[in-house]
């Protein structure tokens, strides 16, 4: 993003964090009989809005309504199926805003968002339904993008589906008084939202985030200013070892001098003695990104330990790390299942972060390869194999395709691939070479059901039948589902 750019939207981000507190109240006042959307198909391109009153009949995939109008069909945040409601539709060109006015007929899934930011932030975007419709929603979801396979099984649901995300990072800045703020920014805005709590982050994390707000002002801590360049600190990154108890703070800051930074980690760790680490990362470009490249341990050793499926996996500030555990256990038990190991099989583990699914799944094999990007997840791949007592896992750096390629071309052998690759999915060179090497299994675990159903359309055209696909609830309040799928070679 341009400098200019930049500083056009800053003067409308100091506007809208004046306006904040009396817009909030207002849309908190209405939004029970009146729920608002303020995010639509397109920017609002301030032509004046048409109000219809429509029926929503379906659902998208990101968890909005779906109306017809005038022969077009149009996503309506925060509509519920069945329901009737008055919808403000813009049209510019080709593109259409809309924005919900008012449930005239409001659903019975219809349920009272517990968070007093729902409507501004965005994080979340399934808070208006209530969890069994959520629930319905994702397998609908799974369901439809797996029809061409197989009938996918039950969705597995968490039981308190709050609290739940052990990693949140919280921005911090000025108001125009110069007070400081902190929180999650307004959907499709660099604008703070300031707010202590966040529903479905852990607690204590909240806490750590609030304390950190507190001290700023007295240990002349500036928030940095994306527009100005100037200031100190702009985010903290916190990470918390759900079953250890172990927590890590990441101050990420836009200069690597911090002035009374020993003072500062005595008063934060006398605050919150469960900290168990606090790193300085330096974020000094023009970036979207939270953390910068260098790092500094200013306490602890630098990274935390947690307990999954009872085995111990040491995480580093930038390596991945699922964010809901208890549910990741339930996801890697039935990966682990699906691969069907007999204690013989040299297993691939690709796009392995810090190698969790390969050493769980490394019990039951003969060999585990793990392939991962980003050198910060290996370290910590082959630190958490070692610190396991595990010696028949090997970790690799590097692309996950060409590894693949090198592979299939060296002739090598492999009985079952694990996958776990981002959301955008796999690529081709990595599915030709699975195709080309022939495990008799593969098993596919993605956070974006419709990349995994792309991917496994290729598999299934190449001599593959997908035999199961299991969807969890790993990203509760939101739109997002996971899914497993097993995959075997006909
Ligand atoms: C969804 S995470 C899964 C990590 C791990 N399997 C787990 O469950 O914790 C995807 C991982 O793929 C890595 N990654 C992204 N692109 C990659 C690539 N081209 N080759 C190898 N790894 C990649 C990321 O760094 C990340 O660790």
């Amino acid at each position: 993003m341009s400098k200019r750019k930049n500083n056009a939207s800053f003067k409308k981000s100091n506007k809208e964090q004046k306006q904040h507190g009396k817009k909030k109240n207002h849309a908190a006042q209405k939004h029970q009989a009146k729920p608002q959307g303020n995010q639509g198909n397109s920017p609002n391109q301030g032509k004046k809005a048409v109000t219809a009153e429509l029926t929503c009949n379906g659902f998208s995939n990101d968890g909005k309504g779906l109306v017809d109008w005038e022969g077009k069909q149009l996503k309506v945040p925060y509509l519920l199926p069945g329901e009737t409601a008055e919808i403000a539709i813009t049209k510019k060109g080709k593109y259409y805003n809309t924005k919900l006015k008012r449930v005239l007929k409001p659903s019975k899934d219809r349920a009272k968002p517990p968070c007093p930011y729902y409507y501004d932030c965005g994080g979340c975007q399934l808070q208006h339904m209530n969890s069994s419709a959520q629930d319905q929603l994702k397998q609908n979801t799974v369901d439809h993008l797996m029809k061409p396979f197989v009938k996918p099984e039950p969705i597995m649901t968490m039981d308190h589906p709050w609290d739940y995300r052990n990693k949140n990072h919280m921005t911090f800045g000025l108001t125009r008084n110069r007070q400081i703020i902190g929180g999650l920014y307004a959907q499709n805005t660099h604008r703070i939202i300031d707010m202590d709590r966040c529903i479905i982050h852990d607690p204590k994390a909240d806490q750590i985030v609030h304390t950190i707000k507190g001290m700023m002002k007295s240990f002349k801590m500036i928030p940095y200013n994306e527009d100005s360049g100037q200031g100190f600190l702009r985010h903290v990154l916190i990470k918390v070892g759900k079953a250890s108890g172990e927590i890590m703070v990441v101050l990420v800051a836009a200069s690597p001098i911090f002035k009374g930074k020993n003072n500062f980690v005595k008063a934060l760790t006398k605050e919150h003695p469960e900290i168990s680490t606090i790193l300085l990362n330096i974020n000094d470009k023009d970036t979207s990104m939270v953390l910068g490249d260098q790092e500094k341990v200013l306490y602890g050793k630098g990274t935390i330990t947690d307990t999954l499926c009872g085995m111990k996996f040491e995480i580093s500030p930038k390596s991945f790390y699922q964010i809901n555990p208890a549910q990741t256990e339930k996801l890697y038990g039935r990966a682990v299942e699906m691969a069907e190991l007999t204690g013989k099989e040299t297993v691939i583990d690709a796009y392995c972060g810090i190698g969790t699914i390969g050493l769980i799944a490394s019990q039951k094999a003969g060999k585990v390869i793990g392939v991962e990007l980003n050198k910060d997840a290996v370290r910590d791949a082959i630190r958490n194999s070692k610190r396991n007592g595990v010696n028949n896992a090997r970790f690799y750096q590097g692309d996950a395709g060409e590894f693949m390629v090198q592979m299939a071309n060296h002739g090598d052998k492999a009985d079952v691939v694990i996958l776990d690759p981002p959301r955008n999915g796999s690529d081709e060179a990595f599915l030709s070479s699975v195709v080309k090497l022939k495990p008799k299994r593969v098993v596919y675990v993605s956070c974006n059901p419709e990349t995994q159903a792309r991917d496994m359309k290729y598999l299934v055209k190449n001599g593959y039948t997908v035999e199961e696909i299991q969807p969890v609830d790993m990203f509760p309040q939101t739109h997002h589902v996971e899914s497993v799928a097993k995959l075997v070679r006909k």
